[in-house]
Formats: structure tokens, sequence, C-alpha cells
């Protein structure tokens, strides 16, 4: 698929968007759920049941670079939310694997890296001290909070951004077996407060779920961003989006961000609008979750859009939505704003 093709079928989902007089958005009425029988969707096992509570759910989806993780982690921040980096551990798998020269293809190998997925700690931490964004726009654009990704004790957070790890992700995040296993501890985190805990005895990290679900640190909501949130792992949530934008701006905003590393200071921008590409054509394609719009999601086009416009747009909606929810009372949502 080449940039014409992508932006095309972009335009298609605009044009069925703007014409739908219902809620529901877009493309197949089929749910992703039915077409993937070897999913287990047994999360109540990893999140511990008196932990367990209704939170306001916003799913996030999109192609690479329209701006889902820097909308989300600031919608978390301004509703005082939990945020959820999805593809983070899809990245971090792929690392491990690298590590140990696993390859995916290898049937005794993917057996390995489905255990790594299973069984190996990961953690996201969200701190609100943030970095600027790669767009140096007038007016100044608010700093976006940093997720730190912790790998068995390891801090892997810059690690895994490298070109290596985004090229050797779609072998790892296509196998039906890692995402079985993602899914599972991507559902109990946005169930229990993001506690990621799970190891396959959920034994060993009582002490960090007890404190993160401790009342002063507990959250009302949870933002995750992904390409299969909405229709895989949270088709109940509150409010999804689908995050668009055109993909030569897509490419022009992660060449800015990605020129700012010192060993990229070369790269064009036609490598990164190929790699966007292939990437977009990888996860629209295949079989399993595959990068599609949820029926009842609202799309976002931020081309023409500034970073605060695409969070105010969000936010806004949820606060409706939460304002009528009985997942919380009015009074508390304008409580959790805070100050982009
Ligand atoms: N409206 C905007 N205007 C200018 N730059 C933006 C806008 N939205 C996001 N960006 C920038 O675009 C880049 C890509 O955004 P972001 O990382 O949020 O995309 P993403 O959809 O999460 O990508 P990926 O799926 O690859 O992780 C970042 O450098 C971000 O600062
Ligand atoms: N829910 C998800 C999230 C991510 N992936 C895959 C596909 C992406 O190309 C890759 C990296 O994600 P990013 O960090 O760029 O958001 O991970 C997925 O399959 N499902």
């Amino acid at each position: 698929m080449n940039s014409l093709q992508i932006n095309k079928l972009f335009k298609c989902l605009i044009h069925i968007s703007e014409n739908s007089n219902s809620k529901k958005r877009l493309l197949s009425s089929t749910s992703s759920l039915s077409l993937q029988p070897n999913l287990n969707l047994n999360s109540s096992l990893l999140c511990q049941p008196i932990f367990k509570r209704n939170l306001f759910q916003i799913a996030i989806d999109g192609p690479a670079a329209s701006g889902k993780s820097t909308t989300a982690r600031l919608v978390a921040r301004k509703l005082n939310f939990e945020y959820i980096d999805s593809g983070a551990m899809y990245r971090t798998i792929t690392l491990a694997a690298l590590r140990e020269n696993l390859n995916p293809t290898s049937l005794v190998d993917i057996h390995k890296i489905i255990n790594i997925a299973r069984t190996s700690k990961i953690q996201l931490i969200t701190t609100n001290n943030g970095t600027p964004p790669s767009a140096h726009t007038s007016p100044p654009q608010p700093l976006v909070p940093k997720t730190r990704v912790i790998f068995n004790e390891e801090d892997i957070t810059e690690e895994i951004m490298l070109p290596e790890i985004t090229r050797n992700i779609m072998g790892i995040a296509s196998n039906p077996g890692v995402r079985e296993a993602i899914v599972s501890r991507q559902r109990a985190m946005a169930e229990c407060n993001g506690y990621n805990g799970y190891n396959g005895s959920n034994i060993n990290y009582d002490k960090e779920e007890k404190e993160k679900n401790s009342n002063s640190k507990r959250k009302q909501g949870v933002v995750m961003d992904g390409r299969d949130i909405g229709t895989v792992i949270l088709p109940n949530a509150n409010l999804k989006f689908f995050i668009i934008a055109d993909p030569k701006i897509r490419a022009e905003r992660r060449l800015k961000e990605l020129k700012r590393i010192k060993e990229m200071e070369n790269l064009e921008m036609s490598e990164v609008l190929a790699d966007l590409l292939k990437r977009d054509k990888s996860d629209i394609e295949r079989k399993i979750s595959p990068l599609k719009m949820a029926d009842d999601a609202i799309l976002l086009d931020t081309s023409g859009l500034s970073i605060e416009e695409q969070v105010e747009r969000i936010i806004k909606l949820a606060l409706e939505k939460m304002r009528k929810s009985d997942n919380m009372r009015s009074d508390n949502s304008d409580k959790h704003l805070e100050k982009l």
C-alpha cells in the first residue's frame, strides 16, 4: 500500500464517518472478538477481584505517528487517569526476543517468545513531569508526560524506541500466542488501575498491586492507546477514538521527533514515510487484531489540529460522558481536571 492508497483509505474512513447519522461510525460490523477464537478472554484471573472496579475507559487507536500517545498521555494527566501504552509491551517482547536471538518464525523460538510475553515482569510507569513534544509551534505545546518501561527490573525506555525494534515488531505483534498473552495482561491492567504484575502466579506482585490500589493512588479511569484497544482489548470502553493524520504530516512529525536522537540526525523524510507506510500496511492487513476502527469509535483527524486542540476535543467528550455515566458522580469529574 503506498502513500496515496493509505491516504485514500483514511479519506474513505472520514467520508463514512461524516455521513453516518448514528453514533456507530465505521467499517465492518463484525466484532473483532469473534474473529479471534484463540484469544483467552478470561482476564478475571489476572486482576484480584477485591481490586477490580469500574474504571472509566477511554480507548484510542490509529496508525503510527498519528498522535495517539501524545494525546492519550495528556488526556490521562488532565483527568488524573491511568495511561497504558499498549505498544510499549509489544516493543518490550520484541527487544527481549532480539536479545536472546529468538526468531518468531521458528516454532521452537516462538514458544520461548510467548513464554516471555506471559511471564516476564513489565511495568509502565507514567510520570507527570513531561518532555516537550517535537512540534515547536506557536503557541508553545504542553509538556507530554513520559512513560518509563521497566522489564524485569531493567529500564528499557529508550532502547525499545530504536528503529531495530520497530523493524522487528511485526513478526512478534502478529503472532496469536504473543497477542493472547498480551491481551490478557492489558485487559487486567485496564480493570485494575494499571496494575500489570501478572507473572503466571499472581503471587509475587501482591505488594505492588496493593500499593497501586491504595486509596491515595486510586485513579478513576484509564486511557489506553494502540491498534486494537477499541476492537479487542476494551470492546466496552466508555469512549473510543480513532486518530488519523495525513501520512506525510505523520512522517514530518516523526522525523522531527527522531532527529532529536543523535544517531538519527541524517535521517531522510522518505525513509520515515516508507517505514510508516510499511507499518500501516502490516497493522491493517494482519489476520489477528488488525488495526481497524471500532463501529462505535469517533474519528479524529489531527492533520490540521494542534496538540492542545486534539486533547481538548477528547476531554470535552469525556467530561460530557462522565457526567452522564453511572461510574462517576458529576461533581467528581471536574475535580479531577488538572491544568495542562
Ligand atoms: N497535532 C499535532 N501537531 C504537531 N505534532 C504533533 C501533533 N500530534 C502529535 N504530534 C507529534 O507527532 C509525533 C507522533 O505522535 P505520537 O507519538 O503521539 O504518535 P502515535 O500515534 O502514538 O505513534 P506510534 O503509534 O508510532 O507510537 C510526536 O512527536 C508528537 O509530538
Ligand atoms: N495494541 C497494539 C499496540 C501496538 N501494536 C504493534 C503495532 C505497532 O506497529 C507496534 C508498535 O506500537 P507503537 O509503540 O508504535 O504504538 O506494536 C499492536 O499490534 N497492538
